[in-house]
């Protein structure tokens, strides 16, 4: 639904500046119905490759077709079938929901006929029910960026574009904005890219795109993506963490690191941590509060493959 072959983009030197690499040679499929994530350090070309994707920005080179439409050669059509929601908002605070949604109406020449059924239909996965009327600035921030997703819902895009859509939003609604996401592009067989430096959202997701310096370092399943760093590691919370981790390296020769009230122990490879957890439990059960061994989540992956954590500079 979205291909994107061999783009690049270079920001043209000035005297004092040099040119800037900010796409390198990517290509990169969205399959229809597919929910991906494209994530990568700061700096890795995430809002480049975003700008030129909603044709703000024309490419130094490649191409990119979505929904089997060229990008270059017909914007007007590639208009029709993509919604885009913006990370900075572009909503009148001042109005209410039902009136940015009629303004969003009239923009697109959606007819006063249709517009109440697609109106509902654009609100009916939102907890926006009984705020028709309130004032955007009224909202709270996860159900001010429902309204933006209803607002692009209204022109029924198949392919939608969001631009870290949760920045800004507490962690609780930060997962019910997402849940709902995922939700409706599930009932509707929507597609949908987005960027994304929270590693906790990409767990849910179908694919996620690792960037980094405007090369693609790695696209695939979570699970996959889990996979390729292969290890496993004990968890302990503990009753004295420092305490327990201090003993465990003394008694047991093991390598430790305290994380709040967590004893995490080094990464081993798989099925090799049992018979760690086995002896810490028989030497240690009255220190602990719980024991498990865990898979490396989606940020240990990104370390190891950008050599960054989530949100950190990269070499620019
Ligand atoms: N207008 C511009 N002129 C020159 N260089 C730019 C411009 N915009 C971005 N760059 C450079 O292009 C590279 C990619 O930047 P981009 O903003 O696309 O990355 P990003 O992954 O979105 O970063 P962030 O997460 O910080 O938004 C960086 O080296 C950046 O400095």
């Amino acid at each position: 639904m979205i291909t994107i072959r061999n783009l690049t983009h270079v920001y043209p030197g000035s005297r004092k500046t040099a040119a800037r690499v900010a796409v390198a040679d990517l290509s990169l499929d969205v399959g229809e119905g597919e929910f991906a994530i494209l994530s990568g350090p700061n700096g890795s070309g995430k809002s480049t490759l975003f700008r030129i994707l909603c044709g703000l920005a024309r490419p130094s080179g490649g191409s990119v077709r979505i929904a089997g439409f060229d990008l270059a050669r017909e914007p007007a059509a590639v208009r029709g079938v993509l919604g885009v929601v913006f990370q900075s908002p572009a909503l009148d605070k001042h109005l209410t929901v039902a009136e940015n949604l009629a303004i969003q109406a009239d923009l697109y020449g959606i007819g006063a006929d249709v517009f109440p059924a697609r109106r509902d239909q654009a609100l009916g996965w939102t907890d926006l029910g009984g705020r028709l009327d309130s004032r955007v600035e009224t909202l709270s921030g996860g159900l001010a960026r429902q309204v933006e997703l209803a607002k692009v819902l209204m022109t029924e895009p198949r392919v939608i574009l969001l631009d870290e859509p949760t920045t800004g939003l507490d962690p609780v609604s930060r997962r019910n904005f997402l849940g709902a996401l995922r939700a409706l592009q599930r009932r509707r067989g929507l597609t949908v890219l987005m960027t994304s430096h929270v590693f906790s959202e990409a767990e849910e997701v179908d694919r996620v795109a690792i960037l980094r310096e405007g090369r693609l370092l790695a696209y695939d399943t979570p699970q996959a993506l889990r996979a390729m760093i292969g290890t496993e590691m004990v968890v302990i919370q503990a009753r004295d963490a420092v305490a327990l981790a201090a003993r465990l390296e003394r008694d047991l020769d093991l390598r430790t690191a305290v994380v709040g009230d967590e004893v995490r122990l080094a990464e081993t490879e798989n099925g090799k941590s049992l018979p760690i957890l086995e002896r810490i439990l028989d030497g240690y059960r009255s220190d602990l509060r719980a024991i498990a061994i865990k898979q490396p989540g989606l940020d240990d992956v990104f370390v190891r493959i950008t050599g960054k954590a989530p949100g950190e500079r990269g070499t620019e």
